[in-house]
């Protein structure tokens, strides 16, 4: 059994990509915020809309950071960010959402956010994917890596050169399985679980639009930066 080895370039490559994944977190909790109390289906719209602009601009300083990234074509650059922003959004709600909490609050916050104003119908795959997230108890590094993996995927839609794409994802990806077999060895289908989310997460995708017009609330208004990332209005 050949004795698997994260070399110094990838252990460089990981810490750039970890690094920047703490560096851009999300200003204030909104956990914090939902559990403090519970708010009417405006103010929580308005709480998502507020939170999912500011992990835009957090996600675009992320994928500055993603060795590389800055040297893609231009419009490329903007079809990745695009395609993976929601993707992006979700995983990281399920990472807030499986985060180790106190006895109870959970529990609570998924009951704020199954009574948010979301309706039904998208309840069970997001918490489907919440827990699924959740199960894999992720290391920062993996979900640092798992974020620049989609959004590197060089199959999204408006993106020329793929192959330009592939070449900076192949690296994240072979530090990932490293990382993986090194820290789940007892679990050899760890890496494809993990790679699973991404599967899983593009699913999701199709929702999101739907999920937010059909939000319980009249007068949907949403920021320009939202629009263009949500296709909304
Ligand atoms: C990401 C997303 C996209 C669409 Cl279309 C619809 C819904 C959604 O998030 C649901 C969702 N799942 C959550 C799990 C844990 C949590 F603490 C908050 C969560 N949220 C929403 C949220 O603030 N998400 C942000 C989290 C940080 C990154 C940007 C997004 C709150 C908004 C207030 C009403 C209760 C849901």
């Amino acid at each position: 059994k050949e004795k698997v080895k994260i070399t110094k370039e990838q252990q460089a490559l990981m810490k750039v990509v970890v690094e920047a994944y703490n560096r851009h977190q999300i200003p204030q909790d909104v956990a914090k915020k939902l559990l403090q109390e519970q708010y009417s289906e405006e103010e929580n719209f308005l709480l998502l809309t507020e939170m999912a602009t500011s992990q835009v601009q957090v996600l675009v300083e992320f994928t500055k950071n993603i060795p590389g990234f800055l040297s893609l074509n231009h419009e490329d650059q903007i079809a990745l960010l695009k395609g993976s922003a929601v993707e992006a959004m979700f995983l990281r709600s399920a990472q807030v959402f499986s985060r180790k909490m106190p006895n109870g609050h959970t529990e609570v916050l998924e009951e704020r956010i199954r009574k948010s104003g979301i309706s039904e119908e998208f309840m069970t795959p997001m918490f489907n994917f919440y827990k699924s997230i959740g199960e894999l108890h992720m290391m920062q590094e993996e979900q640092a890596l798992l974020t620049a993996i989609a959004i590197l995927t060089p199959d999204r839609p408006y993106v020329k050169d793929q192959q330009a794409v592939e070449r900076l994802q192949e690296p994240m990806l072979d530090v990932l399985r490293k990382l993986c077999v090194l820290q789940h060895p007892q679990e050899p289908q760890y890496f494809a679980r993990l790679l699973g989310r991404l599967t899983e997460l593009r699913t999701l995708n199709h929702y999101h639009a739907e999920m937010l017009t059909s939000w319980r609330m009249n007068d949907h208004k949403f920021t320009p930066l939202l629009c263009e990332i949500w296709d909304v209005e």
